[in-house]
């Protein structure tokens, strides 16, 4: 588990606990503290404590050869995708090793198929679920912590990774991690980033979490705005949403918990957010595509402006 913060420290927790060997890689202060304590994960009440190998990269690489693992789960920040893929570039390139993408936003799988090749990326969401680093080696995740899955940029009729999509489902979901495969991951990943966009840029900037966003009667027809721009963004992809996915996505991030965003998080802590691939990403497209993102640009320009 590359990045093994919020996201990547409750999946690892429940693979460990099903019973699978997990690798972590953390830096700083959280790695120290899986190294001394373990890893403490506390979802929803229940305390999940795993005591796993944890290193940076570079222990990493000089400690493993890539192909003794079955899988390498990348959930980093999408800020940190490039510099980390680079760092483990020759380690990844001279082995076989699948490597499956948690991340939010949609560029992170050409940037790992930039070094792999696209035949050993899968491409991954985490979705419906809240999490972050509350003190280091401690991790407070929520919600039904979905994941789902798929070859990378789509799924072939003869494509060899389906038998080890088939495999990674059933597994993840004995662990507790429901978890389906999509023939279609750019699709899904484009859903996700219809929610990222509309409410992570705005909640970093007002600091509201993810219910009070979607309920509230202006900043709602903002989050909207931003949703419907992602949206036509999509095009630039040939994804091609439409507004049953808007629809759809809008009502889905209302209902759910009222989440503070991982933007939200990264602001309070004074780190890099991932605005580039999420409003940056949108607003490429939308000017490839000579549409108008105004939503987009003003909360993208504010947020920049305020951490500048
Ligand atoms: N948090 C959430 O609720 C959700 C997040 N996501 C997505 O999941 C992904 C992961 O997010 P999240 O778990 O919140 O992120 P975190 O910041 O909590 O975790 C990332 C981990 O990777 C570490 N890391 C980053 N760069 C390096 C590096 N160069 N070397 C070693 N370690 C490094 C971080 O260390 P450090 O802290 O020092 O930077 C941190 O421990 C993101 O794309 C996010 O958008 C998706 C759904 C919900
Ligand atoms: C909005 C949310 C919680 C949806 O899962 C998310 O993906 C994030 O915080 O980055």
């Amino acid at each position: 588990m590359i990045g093994a913060g919020g996201i990547g420290g409750y999946y690892a927790a429940r693979l460990a606990r099903a019973g699978h060997e997990l690798v972590l890689t953390a830096r700083g202060d959280h790695l120290q503290a899986l190294r001394a304590n373990g890893l403490t994960v506390d979802y929803e009440g229940e305390i999940l404590r795993e005591s796993l190998p944890a290193f940076s990269h570079s222990e990493l690489i000089q400690r493993y050869e890539a192909d003794t693992f079955d899988l390498i789960v990348i959930a980093l920040k999408s800020t940190a995708t490039r510099a980390v893929m680079n760092e483990l570039s020759n380690w990844l390139k001279d082995a076989s090793v699948p490597i499956l993408s948690i991340q939010n936003g949609v560029d992170n799988e050409p940037t790992i198929a930039e070094i792999v090749g696209e035949n050993r990326v899968l491409g991954g969401l985490a979705v419906r679920i809240g999490g972050h680093i509350t003190d280091p080696g401690k991790v407070f995740a929520e919600g039904v912590a979905q994941i789902v899955m798929g070859a990378w940029p789509r799924q072939r009729p003869d494509d060899p990774r389906i038998f080890l999509l088939g495999q990674l489902e059933r597994a993840y979901t004995a662990a507790g991690i429901p978890t389906t495969v999509s023939d279609n991951i750019r699709y899904e990943l484009w859903r996700k980033l219809v929610i990222n966009n509309g409410v992570n840029p705005l909640s970093a900037l007002t600091g509201l979490d993810t219910r009070s966003l979607t309920h509230h009667p202006e900043f709602q027809k903002i989050v909207y705005g931003m949703m419907a721009e992602t949206v036509a963004a999509s095009k630039a992809d040939n994804v091609n949403l439409g507004p049953e996915d808007l629809a759809e996505m809008f009502d889905l991030i209302s209902n759910f918990n009222a989440i503070k965003t991982s933007m939200l998080v990264d602001k309070e802590k004074g780190r890099p957010l991932e605005l580039d691939s999420i409003a940056g990403a949108v607003l490429r497209r939308c000017e490839r595509l000579g549409v108008e993102a105004p939503y987009t640009m003003t909360v993208n320009a504010l947020l920049t402006h305020s951490q500048s």
